[in-house]
């Protein structure tokens, strides 16, 4: 049974700020066009592939790999609170195969998660718990990470899993590309901020606002005309076409520090996009069915869309 593709960026701001030109326009029908690939394909499981931003994952734990057999969201920057509506046994089935071919990972029977795996869910059908879904964390935020291999790893291991389950998965990568939105980081972080980001579960509605209202202000400020943390269009758009190439073992030899350095302490949520596209891989050549990209300053991300499927026979 086939598997297919669609990842996306994701953005705290793409609800509360307003981008120049018709960036919003363009991304709104970038997304129907994944709805329809999406709706198109009728998944019966849809495997989320995203990261964390200090909502469910702390550093008091910090897993570099995650698969929730049960998993909540916390309800930030406008998405929805609430369970997510985890298929239990095919999660139970990707883990003990992902670790049964090598890949280290870990599982929750209680995930917590935010607007990265919310976000696309609700862009793409309609909600939080509106389709079966087993949700992957994967670390793109928290230093230190492995190597881009392993995620490529996972990935392979992933869709060889998900193959077995012979159904029609939907791999959806949420994240990414060239970012850097403020973020805290445990280096150097005064005492209280260090504190939220080891065990910082449960923030009051004034410390959450608080957290919301800074990543806003970031985005409103570059709509005011301040420069705003760098993009890189030249390395978002090779990454694209490494991706519909199939070129994926190219990015073994990609260091962190260089991912950090081109493109963003942010950037690494690509990884997302690139387990999502070695598991495709697992099933032979694909191809991708439509890429878009903008970058957009005010949302201070490269924002990407893509979708991919099997090749089909000629
Ligand atoms: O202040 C915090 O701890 C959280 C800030 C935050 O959640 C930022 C999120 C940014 C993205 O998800 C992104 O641009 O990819
Ligand atoms: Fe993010």
């Amino acid at each position: 049974m086939p598997l297919a593709v669609v990842t996306a960026s994701h953005s705290p701001l793409m609800h509360t700020v307003a981008p120049r030109g018709d960036a919003q326009t363009a991304v709104d029908s970038a997304f129907a066009q994944a709805r329809a690939f999406a709706a198109e394909f009728r998944p019966d499981l849809v495997v989320v592939i995203a990261p964390d931003h200090y909502n469910g994952m702390f550093y008091d734990l910090m897993p570099p790999f995650c698969v929730g057999t049960a998993a909540e969201a916390v309800g930030d920057y406008g998405t929805a609170q609430g369970p997510l509506a985890v298929d239990r046994e095919a999660a139970r089935h990707v883990v003990r195969e992902v670790l049964a071919a090598g890949v280290d990972l870990a599982m929750s029977e209680r995930m917590v998660v935010d607007h990265g795996f919310a976000q696309p869910l609700e862009l793409l059908f309609g909600g939080i718990d509106a389709v079966p879904t087993v949700p992957v964390f994967i670390n793109s935020v928290a230093v230190p990470f492995g190597p881009v291999c392993r995620t490529r790893l996972l990935g392979e291991a992933l869709g060889r899993a998900l193959l077995a389950l012979e159904r029609r998965v939907l791999l959806v990568g949420s994240g990414g590309l060239s970012h850097d939105p403020p973020l805290p980081t445990l280096d150097g972080a005064p005492p209280e901020v260090a504190a939220r980001l080891i065990a910082g579960r449960h923030p009051t509605p004034g410390e959450r606002a608080g957290r919301e209202a800074r990543v806003r202000d970031a985005g409103l400020a570059v709509v005011a005309g301040e420069p705003g943390p760098r993009l890189n269009p030249a390395w978002d758009r090779a990454f694209l076409d490494l991706l519909a190439e199939g070129r994926l073992k190219a990015t073994d030899t990609w260091t962190n520090a260089w991912i950090t350095a081109e493109a963003g302490n942010s950037a690494h949520e690509v990884r997302t996009w690139l387990a999502c596209y070695a598991a495709l891989a697992a099933a032979g050549p694909y191809d991708m069915r439509s890429s878009f990209y903008r970058p957009i300053p005010e949302w201070i991300a490269g924002f990407g869309i893509t979708t991919a499927e099997p090749r089909r026979n000629s």
